[in-house]
């Protein structure tokens, strides 16, 4: 669906160049909610307004349903734009419009007559959860209820593709969960592919199916959002992971673990599905001469299933827990033994 090919932006200002983006490619599904994360500096800005060329390209190409978008004129790039729609960090509704006009604002610039505007604006209206809402003006608005019109007023001309710019970074947790809800309720029921950018991993955890981890302007790490949470391969990614699994008193209980039990072996288990984790204690439990105690353990819900990481002691004679520990990791659950302090 989408296809981006070593696109680079190089910003030339008076000091230096800047590198933002750096020979980047990335192959996004139809359908899909994909999420690219990094922290500050890392190029996701300027990456996500490249793919509707709200910033242009040094190099490289970005080709949407097989066009070419790079070598589109500004006429042919205005069509196209039509299919890909966008929201922000800070909404950027007009302040001086309804919410009914904000929504109907890209349907008047893309010539839809008055009555088919107004019926369309109303279904958007709902289908965002603004029923009644229509007459307010945006300073009447909540944070989430104001991302709710830039979510309506990017659907208004059936694009293809929804890009996400820091959608929920200014609102509060609860806020960000229900805009959330509400990306996964478009894209289920449109069919339509997300491109979202985020430093928050929790929103990648949430919501979407497949991430790439951008560093220096370059994707370092990506795939299925489970298997990136299970087998995290970059610095980068594991500190993306430890924002949601980290326990912030992690170092300490570890310190106090390491202290404290001596015996045996402390290892970590990181398992998809609620229950693996479960019946691998019991069958370890009982087929080795083993205690297995629970130290410390955390489940999460991701869009593809339950991740989650357990810490555990296995105390017994030094061969049964060896012989315990090398079945464990004959399963499918990831065993690190002597997990870092
Ligand atoms: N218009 C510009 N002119 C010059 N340099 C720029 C411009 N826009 C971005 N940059 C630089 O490009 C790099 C990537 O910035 P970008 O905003 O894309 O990162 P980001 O990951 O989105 O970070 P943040 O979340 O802080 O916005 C940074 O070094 C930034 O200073």
């Amino acid at each position: 669906m989408i296809s981006i090919k070593d696109l680079t932006k190089v910003f030339k200002t008076k000091d230096q160049d800047v590198l933002a983006v750096d020979k980047l490619n990335l192959s996004i599904d139809k359908g899909e909610i994909y999420g690219v994360i990094g922290y500050s500096g890392a190029g996701k800005s300027t990456f996500i307004r490249l793919l509707n060329r709200l910033e242009e390209p040094t190099s490289g190409e970005i080709e949407l349903n097989d066009q070419n978008l790079t070598g589109l004129s500004k006429s042919k790039l205005r069509v196209a734009r039509q299919e890909i729609g966008m929201i922000f960090q800070h909404f950027n509704l007009l302040w001086s419009r309804t919410v009914f006009d904000n929504i109907a604002f890209p349907l008047e610039i893309a010539g839809v007559p008055k009555q088919k505007r107004e019926s369309r604006v109303n279904e958007l209206i709902d289908l965002v959860g603004l029923s009644g809402r229509g007459k307010s003006y945006p300073s009447q608005l909540s944070g989430g209820q104001k991302q709710r019109v830039g979510i309506a007023r990017a659907l208004a001309n059936n694009p293809k593709v929804l890009l996400c710019d820091e959608a929920t970074s200014a609102l509060d947790p609860e806020t960000t969960d229900s805009i959330l809800d509400l990306l996964v309720d478009i894209n289920e029921k449109l069919g339509l592919t997300i491109v979202l950018i985020t430093h928050e991993m929790h929103v990648i955890r949430k919501i979407c199916h497949r991430v790439a981890v951008m560093e220096s302007g370059k994707v370092v790490e990506s795939g299925d959002v489970l298997d990136v949470f299970l087998h995290p391969k970059e610095k980068v990614t594991k500190r993306f992971v430890d924002q949601v699994m980290g326990d912030p008193d992690r170092e300490n209980s570890l310190d106090v673990i390491n202290e404290n039990y001596r015996a045996g072996e402390v290892i970590q288990l990181h398992f998809v599905g609620e229950n693996t984790n479960q019946a691998l204690i019991s069958d370890v439990s009982r087929r080795f001469a083993v205690n297995v105690n629970i130290l410390h353990g955390k489940i999460t819900q991701t869009q593809k299933g339950a991740y989650g990481t357990m810490l555990v002691q296995i105390d017994g004679e030094e061969t049964e827990v060896k012989q315990a520990i090398a079945y464990m990791k004959t399963t499918s659950v990831e065993v690190e033994v002597s997990p870092d302090v």
